[in-house]
């Protein structure tokens, strides 16, 4: 059983619209879902929350579609996205009492453990919370329930470099009983360096590569020649290239090397390469 399994998803919205997207998540790890703005990360998001409907496809949470049970299917998820959720007058008073109305699994003592923990001033309003703070309530309050799968739509986006790696902690340790996953997108490249297992990269609402992040990482090589090295046969040979004053960079399947010849030096790509290259290409 996975995680998160999405088969065949379709959504057109007339100028934009989800293309067949199809992506299985094993029970146990994190996965990253990448790509530029208005590539359809939220938009995925919404479907799998059914914050939209769907075309077609299929989305199943640990085997279960939200059709068989929406209370089941929301309680199996913990939902955070970039924007403060939270009315703005609440205080971390008013917060424990909706959740408690909400969620039977709800962990008052958790919470306040949390609140704790990150210094969250509970006679405020929410409203007068900075960005960091916001987002640590309410990952105080989703990681104060019984969930199995995290969808975060970009959490760490614009948060301080500490708070950022405090955050990517809470994620390895939600999943680190094996027992549970989190999906989140970013376009930050070092966060998913440092804790995604998986990738999914989407432009223009198609999938581009999903694979293991190692196995990304292996999969393409930056090659680097002069100006005059680039003929139209090895420029179709390119994922995407840059051109410099000197010569040029690209971006190739590892399996092309033997076809591109030996006088190229050739580089391991980091995360961003791969994504940038894909785009430019
Ligand atoms: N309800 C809607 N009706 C029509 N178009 C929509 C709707 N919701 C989203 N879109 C379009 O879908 C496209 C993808 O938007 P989406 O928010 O999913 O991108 P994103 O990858 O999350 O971008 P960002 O990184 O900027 O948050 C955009 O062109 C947007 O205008």
């Amino acid at each position: 059983m996975y995680a998160l399994e999405i088969e065949n998803l379709c959504k057109d919205f007339g100028n934009f619209g989800i293309k067949n997207i199809s992506l299985k998540l094993p029970v146990g790890f994190i996965l990253g879902y990448v790509g530029q703005n208005g590539a359809g990360k939220t938009t995925t998001i919404k479907l799998i929350m059914e914050q939209i409907k769907k075309d077609s496809g299929e989305i199943r949470v640990f085997g279960k579609k939200y059709t068989d049970d929406e209370v089941a299917f929301k309680d199996m998820i913990g939902f955070i996205s970039d924007e403060n959720y939270f009315p703005g007058t609440f205080t971390t008073k008013d917060i424990v009492k909706t959740m408690k109305s909400f969620y039977t699994s709800f962990d008052e003592k958790k919470f306040k453990a949390y609140i704790e923990k990150w210094k969250l001033p509970e006679g405020k309003m929410v409203k007068n919370f900075s960005k960091g703070m916001k987002m640590k309530l309410m990952f105080a309050s989703v990681l104060s329930r019984e969930t199995k799968l995290l969808i975060l739509d970009e959490p760490t986006g614009g948060l301080d470099p500490v708070i950022r790696i405090e955050i990517l902690e809470e994620l390895q340790n939600y999943i680190s009983d094996g027992n549970r996953s989190v999906i989140f997108s970013t376009h930050i490249m070092s966060d998913l360096e440092k804790v995604a297992d998986y990738l999914f990269f989407i432009n223009e609402g198609k999938m581009i590569f999903n694979d293991t992040k190692d196995n990304i990482l292996e999969g393409f090589l930056l090659i680097k020649g002069g100006s005059s090295e680039l003929t139209p046969q090895i420029e179709k040979r390119l994922i995407g290239f840059k051109k410099s004053t000197i010569g040029f960079t690209g971006l190739i399947n590892v399996n092309e090397k033997e076809n591109i010849g030996k006088c190229f030096l050739t580089e391991k790509p980091s995360l961003e390469d791969i994504v940038v290259f894909h785009i430019n290409g």
